[in-house]
């Protein structure tokens, strides 16, 4: 039989077992580091009593975050673990009673007897405990989705209200990646370390009070039984971290790797270029290296534990060699010995417990501070805008304004004065990076200017009602995005909430007039064709049906100003034909129309000529044909690819 998927099966030479830290490690491609690495890197260079110091902080961040979410499990999830921990004190004291009468002088039946009521009541501790810490799990359990919702819900309701150009700062998109990758999740784990660190502690003060109450000598003894089981929890945890930390630029390549040979979106060129033997070269490297660093955390966690262990042993046998001596001395009698050494494994879960919830909590808490830095910062850029509502214009001026992108030397815009009039088509021409989409985005309002004023009927539109003035603009971009919704869907969305009552074109008039309406009825499921492969039953369409779709959308938004930018870059001649049908002017509406096809804008009211961010040249096609000027030469040129083909063509016949 074929195999389908073959890989290199490793050879002996590549046992990752057998080879020493590779200086073939140090060739691999270079890789930055992600961007939550300072976190990470912050809390491997923390010492263990540096975290112990800040917790008071943590715990009460985490206990206001659960708060707010659901008080009622907050407090099921902390009270029912302190309930939990009176009846483990409970126990073990009934525990004792059971052993003293056990080891009392008298005939057995007698001695039996006589335990029986205590008997009862440390059965009753232990099933009641059982039913407590199951009920604190349950509300531990319910709290995580509740808390997830609350700061994802959060997140996106202030990225989705962030200005546009927030978008463009490198930082800022930083900013939000760290908060959306690690702050998010680390959310629900830091009230879990909380209630786990709640837990530990309960578990352990339970423990203390119950051998106090036995007598007070043994608690001293029971803390250095368990002291070298937390020294030896906390460094396992740091070892686990930094070997984490070392790996984690190679494991991101494995991830990335792996990633490229299960993605839709890379498997055609993946085997049109016949990729696939090399990257699993690299991946079988990549896991030779990565299997090697983990059969060395395996050894050095191993030695850690062992000597932890054999510490452990030691601090036990000197626990029990105390107990004798008290025993022998009178000082405790046989029965609080025994009930001593059944609280010392409870004391070392509990004291585990806290440990490793300390260390988690700190680490957690990091990230979530970035997820909290962000949000705060995220507001600080939504937009506020005016107050004075809007219902269309009758014109729209730009007083020299200008655009400058963040961390950039030139304005993408520069100085531009023009006015857009309802009812006019105006189209903004020039040559790559000249600055027209900047400008339409401006226009468009998706973007403040950073100098300069724009006005709608002579009001700055900074005192206008930001939500009405984007209700009146429909913006065609050049990069328009596949929304993984149905073809109905796609189309709607360009005004979902129109009311019943509102007149504006159907879905299907918009499809129609943007020549999709045939497109879709062939789709498996017409209107209701989900137009995403990832999913069942779903579809993809091609670049210049994408387009027709986007079309579509922008003229069921039916808005008073259209901004349509390269609106048929990928459409077909009849496509195109019947786009711009629907383009013309229309007294209700102005259209502003950025095209690199001249011949689309040859009966555009106004042309301005744009050219590094200024506008050079404006007029109507005659007038700028009339003048010498980037118009003309640009039109010619573009002209003249069609004449030559013409001219072939007649010479031909
Ligand atoms: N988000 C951005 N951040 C930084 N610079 C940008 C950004 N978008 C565009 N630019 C720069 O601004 C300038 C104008 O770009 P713009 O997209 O407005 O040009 P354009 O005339 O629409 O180009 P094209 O014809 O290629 O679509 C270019 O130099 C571009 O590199």
């Amino acid at each position: 039989m074929t195999r389908v998927i073959g890989p290199r099966p490793p050879s002996e030479q590549d046992d990752p077992s057998e080879q020493d830290d590779p200086a073939e490690e140090a060739g691999l491609p270079e890789l930055e580091d992600p961007h939550w690495m300072h976190r990470a890197t912050e809390f491997a260079h923390t010492t263990f009593w540096s975290v112990a110091r800040r917790l008071p902080a943590l715990v009460r961040e985490a206990l206001a975050l659960a708060w707010r979410t659901s008080r009622r499990d907050t407090i099921a999830s902390i009270g029912l673990n302190v309930a939990a921990g009176v009846l483990t004190t409970l126990g073990l004291l009934a525990t004792t009673g059971v052993l003293q009468q056990l080891f009392a002088a008298g005939p057995t039946p007698q001695r039996i007897r006589a335990a029986v009521p205590a008997l009862v009541l440390a059965a009753a501790a232990v099933t009641v405990r059982g039913a407590l810490t199951v009920a604190a799990g349950w509300a531990q359990a319910r709290l995580v989705p509740q808390i997830n919702y609350a700061v994802e819900l959060r997140l996106f309701e202030t990225t989705s209200a962030v200005e546009l150009a927030a978008f463009d700062d490198a930082g800022f998109a930083e900013e939000m990646d760290r908060a959306r990758d690690r702050g998010l999740a680390e959310a629900a784990s830091i009230v879990n370390d909380t209630v786990n660190l709640v837990t530990g502690v309960v578990g352990v003060a339970a423990t203390a009070v119950a051998v106090t109450v036995i007598h007070p000598l043994l608690l001293p003894c029971l803390l250095l039984a368990a002291a070298p089981e937390a020294v030896t929890a906390v460094r396992m945890a740091r070892h686990q971290h930094l070997d984490w930390l070392a790996r984690i630029t190679r494991r991101r390549r494995k991830w990335m790797l792996a990633d490229l040979m299960a993605e839709r979106r890379t498997a055609a060129e993946i085997r049109a270029y016949q990729m696939r033997e090399f990257l699993l070269a690299e991946f079988h490297r990549m896991m030779t290296l990565e299997t090697r660093a983990e059969l060395r955390l395996a050894r050095s966690q191993m030695l850690t534990r062992g000597v932890g262990l054999s510490i452990t042993g030691v601090a036990t046998f000197v626990l029990y060699a105390v107990l004798g001596g008290l025993l022998l001395t009178g000082v405790v009698v046989l029965a609080a010995a025994a009930t001593a050494l059944l609280a010392l494994q409870s004391a070392r879960a509990g004291l585990r417990t806290a440990v490793f919830a300390t260390n988690s909590l700190y680490e957690d808490a990091l990230y979530y501070q970035d997820y909290r830095n962000f949000v705060d910062r995220a507001l600080q850029r939504v937009p506020v805008g005016g107050t004075r509502p809007v219902d269309g214009f009758e014109r729209i001026d730009l007083d020299r304004v200008s655009l400058r992108y963040p961390d950039t030397e030139t304005a993408a815009v520069d100085e531009v004065s023009l006015t857009v009039r309802r009812g006019e088509v105006i189209a903004l021409v020039g040559e790559n990076g000249s600055g027209k989409t900047t400008l339409a985005k401006l226009i468009a309002g998706l973007y403040r200017p950073t100098a300069g004023v724009i006005r709608w009927d002579g009001v700055d539109t900074a005192e206008l009602d930001p939500r009405q003035t984007a209700a009146q603009v429909a913006v065609m971009s050049q990069d328009w995005w596949k929304f993984p919704f149905t073809a109905r869907q796609n189309i709607r969305i360009g005004r979902h909430d129109r009311p019943a009552d509102r007149p504006g074109p159907n879905i299907e008039d918009a499809a129609r007039d943007a020549a999709a309406h045939d497109m879709i009825t062939e789709l498996p499921f017409g209107y209701d064709t989900l137009l995403d492969r990832q999913f069942k039953d779903g579809q993809d369409l091609s670049g210049g049906q994408w387009q027709r779709l986007v079309a579509a959308r922008g003229l069921y938004r039916d808005a008073r100003l259209l901004i349509c930018d390269e609106p048929s870059a990928a459409l077909d001649a009849r496509a195109e034909h019947a786009l711009f049908q629907h383009l013309r002017r229309h007294p209700d509406r102005a259209v502003v129309l950025i095209t690199h096809r001249l011949a689309n804008v040859r009966h555009a009211d106004r042309i301005f000529v744009m050219d590094h961010g200024r506008l050079i040249q404006q007029g109507d096609h005659d007038e700028l044909m009339a003048q010498e000027g980037l118009y003309r030469e640009l039109f010619e040129l573009q002209a003249a690819g069609y004449l030559a083909q013409a001219g072939e063509a007649a010479a031909e016949s």
